[in-house]
This record gives structure tokens, sequence and C-alpha cells, in this order.
């Protein structure tokens, strides 16, 4: 049997999220609200809209009964949450992870609302996902468990009304498994469902790497902006999967030290370096950092407050909080996470000066690969990896360029900048198409 439901959007049936487990944080939704309003501060926005971007237009709760090898039935609890669709369709991952819960997803959903409008795509907001761990499950109870989720979701998704993605704990194979059962539902094939599956159903060429792409790309830009130079900037970075090791790839191939990097057992640390290349990422072989040879082996805390230039937290959320904000020891950070800093480091950061890119400029580039995804289904032509990897380096330049001309003028934060970028055009989009509230 299974129970749909849609839950108010506040509900919350569990009391935090994927983060570490430090007393004193708050959920994902909590710290999106009181980073919208303290953002919309900076804003030209009416405060009826602010207080309608504070509630998702609805949530949806599902069991997904599943039958395990063994022949006995477990009900795992899943969830998608659309927070707006002003600009387009509902847009955003589907994450597999024991700590998902509604407040979980809302927050993240809101979090795609503003990241799709920094990047001027014409998608809003959606986020989504089981409270399950993966890696407890054989790859035949993962597809079985996605596809009676994507047939709970049915009703509620398609390529012109929300398209979900990867996020934590899924990949390319969940979204292709995702996709052919709702293509067997609708009776045809329909590739734009979903995005991130793999390049032979209509998947993109680079979207498995896009968000560490835009991760390098913004650490790169902000190393410049702030007068560095990259071949003498040293950086850790938490997160050894689709963000976290692409990322690291990518900056050692610029010239820059990767020092530290980890996955959800602990770092390792060179301070010379390390040769990341060789590093096997989450996707080829989880748990895979803490045997690789490295000088010194360090804890998830302590890699975040290595002595290095640039910190780049890319797991999980919550895990730079009032705690441990005055002992970082890096001077810039990069999201590369989604919500990896409580509201309060947040204030910390800024008063010891430490800038905070935020996640909805740095990660950007995976929801942006995915929008160049969609574009190809809709066209049923493949773009090649150059053409891809060339627009997304031109969406993420104006991007950038667009939030540092608002930190520049407005002597804002770069989150307030970000979500100032965001707000204007959402806030544009909703009073030309008259929607109210
Ligand atoms: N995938 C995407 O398209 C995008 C993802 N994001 C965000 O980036 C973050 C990472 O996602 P993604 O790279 O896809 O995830 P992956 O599942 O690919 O990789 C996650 C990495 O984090 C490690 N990890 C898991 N739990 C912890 C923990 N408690 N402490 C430290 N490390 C941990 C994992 O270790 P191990 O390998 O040992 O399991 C793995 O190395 C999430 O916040 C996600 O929302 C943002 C934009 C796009
Ligand atoms: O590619 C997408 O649609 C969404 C990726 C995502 O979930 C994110 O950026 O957090």
């Amino acid at each position: 049997m299974t129970t749909n439901s849609t839950d108010d959007a506040t509900g919350t049936d569990a009391p935090t999220e994927a983060t570490t487990d430090t007393a004193d944080v708050d959920s994902a939704l909590v710290t999106a609200r009181r980073q919208l309003e303290r953002a919309a501060t900076h804003a030209d926005v009416d405060s009826g809209v602010v207080e309608r971007l504070k509630h998702p237009t609805r949530v949806q709760r599902v069991s997904v009964p599943l039958e395990r090898d063994d022949g006995t039935v477990e009900v795992f609890t899943g969830y998608r949450s659309q927070h707006d669709d002003v600009r387009g369709p509902y847009k955003g991952g589907l994450r597999y992870h024991p700590h998902v819960n509604a407040e979980e997803c809302i927050g993240l959903s809101m979090w795609m609302t503003w990241k799709c409008a920094v990047m001027d795509l014409p998608f809003g907001g959606g986020k989504g996902g089981i409270a399950v761990d993966p890696k407890a499950l054989s790859a035949d109870e993962i597809e079985r468990l996605t596809r009676r989720f994507a047939e709970e979701l049915r009703d509620i998704v398609g390529p012109t009304r929300d398209v979900p993605a990867p996020d934590m704990g899924t990949d390319a194979q969940t979204m292709a498994w995702f996709m052919d059962a709702y293509s067997m539902q609708q009776g045809e094939t329909i590739p734009g469902v979903v995005t991130g599956k793999p390049p032979v159903i209509g998947g993109s060429f680079g979207r498995e790497e896009a968000p560490g792409r835009s991760t390098a790309i913004i650490t790169r830009e902000a190393v410049d902006h702030y007068g560095r130079d990259l071949s003498e900037t040293t950086v850790a970075i938490q997160g050894f999967g689709s963000v976290g090791a692409n990322a690291a790839r990518l900056l050692e191939d610029w010239g820059a030290t990767v020092v530290s990097v980890s996955d959800v057992n602990g770092a390792i640390y060179d301070p010379d370096g390390l040769d990341v290349q060789s590093i096997p990422t989450h996707d080829e072989e989880p748990e895979a950092v803490l045997e690789q040879d490295a000088p010194e082996t360090l804890s998830n805390d302590e890699i975040l407050e290595l002595d290095v230039d640039v910190l780049i937290p890319a797991a999980i959320g919550n895990v730079l909080t009032a705690d441990n904000a005055d002992d970082v020891g890096a001077d810039l950070v990069v999201e590369g996470a989604n919500g990896p800093t409580t509201f309060a480091a947040d204030a910390i950061f800024e008063e010891r000066g430490v800038p905070v890119i935020p996640d909805i400029l740095a990660n950007a580039g995976g929801v942006t690969v995915s929008y160049f995804e969609w574009l190809q289904d809709i066209n049923r032509r493949q773009w090649t990896l150059e053409e891809v990897n060339d627009e997304l380096e031109s969406k993420m330049l104006d991007a950038w360029n667009d939030v540092r001309s608002e930190v520049e003028s407005k002597d804002l934060s770069w989150r307030d900048a970000a979500y100032v970028v965001a707000l204007s055009r959402i806030a544009e989009a909703k009073a030309v198409r008259g929607l109210w509230p």
C-alpha cells in the first residue's frame, strides 16, 4: 500500500537535515528563510512577494515500498518540494540520504529557485529525495526503489512541469531508471522528464562534471578578484563526489595546489599538494580517500580549519557553524555543497572579512548543464563536450559579473548580492505575469 499526501509546506517530520551532528544548526528551510529576509532588505522587491517566497507551492510526500532482495518489504518515505515556477518548470535534484525530510527539501528547493534565477535559466526551484541510505541497498534494490518513486511522482513531474536531476546519493543511472519508468507509464520515450541521464539516452556530455567545473570556474574568478594567482593558491576540499572531485581535478589542472580532500570517513593532507587525479571519486569508488598514500590524515572537522587560501565545502550542509567559523583558516570560502554555511557562521565570516561565495552561484554549473540537456532533449540534438563546456564557461562568467557588480556597487556580501540578482528577476517575472499572490 502506498500513501500519497500533499503536506502543508512548512510541515516537518524530522528535526534536522543532512548535516553534521552539531546540535545548534538550523534546518535548510530556516536558513533559507533567514537569508531571504536579510537579502530582501537590499532589493527593491514587494514585501508580499518576499512573504510568498518563504513558502513552497506544494510538497508531495509519498511512501515508496521496496521488496528487498531477501523478499522482505520495507517502506521508505520520499518527497518532492516545488517551490516557485514563475520563471519556468520546477527544477532540482533528487537526494538519497538517510536524513532527507520535508523541511530539508523545502529549503533546498528555495535555493534552486534562486540558483536558476541567478543563472538566468527559464526554470523555478524544486528538490526531493528519499530518506534512505543507498549504500545499504543493492543496485537491483535501488533500481526498484527509483522506479517506484517515479511512479509515485508521475502526476507532478514532466518536461514542462518539474524536471528532477541527480544530487547526493543519486547519479546518471538513477536518472536513467527514473526516465524509463516515467516513459513506460506515459507510453512514449520522454527523455526531458529528468536531466543528468547517460548521454546514450539523451543525457548531456559534461553534466556529471558540471557542478565541480562551475565551482572551479568561480574559485578561479574569485581568486583573481582578490588579487591572487591560482598557481600560488592552496585549496582544501571536503567531499570527493560529483562536486568536490571534479572541482579538485580542474583546479589542479589550472595550477592550484590541492593540499587536502576528504570523503565521509575523513581527509588526507599533504602540504606540498596531493595528486588528486589519481584519487578515485565517490562515483568511481566510494570511501577510497583514506586508502591513498599521504603524509597526514585528518578528520572532517579538521579539514575545515586548515590554514589554506581557499576552502571548498563540497559534501553536506551546515558544516560551517558558529562553533567553528572563528577557527576556519582559509582566506576565502567557495560553497560547492548546498547550504554548508549556517546563518550565524555567515555573520562571523563577514566580521572576520572572509568572503563566502554562495552555493547558488558557485555550484550552479550542474543545473546550467541540466538546462543545456533539456534543450538538447527538446531539439533531439546532441551538443559536443566542447560546446557544453564553452557555453557553461560563458554562463558562469555572465552570472559572476552580474553578482560581482552588485557586490561592488552596493557593498554587499557575495550571498546578499546573488540573492539581489535572483530576487529582482523573480519579482519582475511575477509583476509582468500579474501573478498575485
Ligand atoms: N550532483 C549535483 O549535480 C549537485 C550537487 N550539489 C551539492 O553538492 C553536495 C555534494 O553532492 P555530490 O557531489 O553530488 O554528492 P556525491 O554523492 O557525488 O558525493 C558526496 C561526497 O561527500 C562525501 N560525504 C558524504 N557524507 C559526508 C560527511 N558527513 N562528511 C564529509 N563528507 C561526506 C562522500 O563520501 P563517500 O564517497 O565516502 O561516500 C562523497 O565523497 C551536496 O550538497 C549536493 O546537494 C550541488 C549542485 C549540483
Ligand atoms: O541539475 C539540476 O537540475 C539540479 C542540480 C541540483 O540539485 C543543485 O544544483 O543543487
